[in-house]
């Protein structure tokens, strides 16, 4: 754990039985995100991606809102640099955009699931972080919003890319994108946005413990195995993730897991513990 102790910013709890929790810890700033926290959460996911005494994450924020979205104080006069044409500056925005989209992307290229707990506002950049996690639940009390536009921007980091990955409905994507209007938990269950809505905060993280928990007594190989070929899937066409699937496959098949978990289904004893992965 003393590896997770230097993030300033983000609070990492090992839950025991392989389940860790991540939370953005900025209460008194309702979790806005600066940059010492954007970078944090890359780094984290990154961790705990490569420790195999992780199998599954809980991702939520502290106090009384999961996040409120960009930190306004840090870009408020950030325009900077005016000793340089807008082409020069254009130059040094560029890869500071792509440090922060591949932050969150670290989200989703983490092999272990991440599930999120979303209560009250869940705003502009919340729904870059939410996106690219891999199971969404909120308190019935969540507000979100697409916020961008009301800042006077297109979002770069993220939601504009996945969010329409995640639901079904197009029209909705843009209504919500383009008005940047306030929507709650009913609603973002509707269209898809989260799967479930609980009455308390309290409930969510019982109920989200549970489910991490669950997750964490099935084959590592098995669970982190489906994140990938569903995420690669997601992107390509149907052929293409089928022969990902199979190559994938050509490694991770028959492996000490499928003879553990093959036996106990047979002799319909519980599931024994994985190796760690
Ligand atoms: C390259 C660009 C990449 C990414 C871009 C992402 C874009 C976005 O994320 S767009 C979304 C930006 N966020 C907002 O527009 C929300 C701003 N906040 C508010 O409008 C309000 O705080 C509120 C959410 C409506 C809540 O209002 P209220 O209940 O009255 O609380 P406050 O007193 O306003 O807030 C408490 C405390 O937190 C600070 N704070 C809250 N949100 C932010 C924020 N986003 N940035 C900076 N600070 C924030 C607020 O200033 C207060 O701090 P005090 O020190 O107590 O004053």
């Amino acid at each position: 754990m003393a590896e997770y102790k230097s993030f300033k910013n983000l609070k990492i709890d090992d839950l025991g039985d392989f389940v860790f929790k991540v939370s953005l810890n900025r209460p008194r700033k309702y979790n806005a995100l600066n940059l010492d926290i954007w970078f944090e959460i890359g780094d984290v996911f990154k961790k705990l991606d490569a420790d195999s005494n992780c199998r599954c994450i809980i991702l939520e924020g502290e106090g009384k809102h999961f996040t409120t979205g960009l930190d306004l104080t840090e870009v408020t006069g950030a325009h900077g640099d005016e000793d340089v044409d807008h082409a020069r500056r254009g130059r040094r925005l560029f890869p500071l955009i792509k440090k922060m989209q591949q932050s969150f992307t670290e989200i989703e290229n983490c092999t272990k699931p991440v599930l999120v707990g979303i209560h009250g506002y869940c705003l502009g950049g919340g729904i870059d972080i939410i996106t690219a996690t891999d199971v969404r639940v909120a308190t019935k009390d969540s507000i979100f919003s697409v916020k961008e536009v009301d800042i006077g921007m297109a979002a770069d980091v993220g939601t504009l890319n996945r969010l329409p990955k995640c639901v079904g409905n197009q029209s909705w994507v843009k209504d919500i994108s383009i008005t940047a209007r306030h929507f709650g938990a009913d609603e973002a269950l509707n269209f898809g946005l989260i799967s479930r809505v609980f009455s308390t905060r309290e409930e969510m993280q019982t109920e989200l413990l549970k489910m991490a928990k669950l997750i964490c007594t099935k084959s590592p190989v098995g669970v982190q195995g489906t994140k990938v070929v569903l995420n690669y899937s997601r992107d390509h066409t149907v052929q293409d993730s089928l022969n990902y699937v199979a190559t994938w496959n050509m490694s991770q098949l028959f492996t000490e897991d499928m003879m553990k978990a093959g036996m106990a289904i047979m002799t319909k004893e519980p599931l024994p513990p994985f190796s760690k992965l």
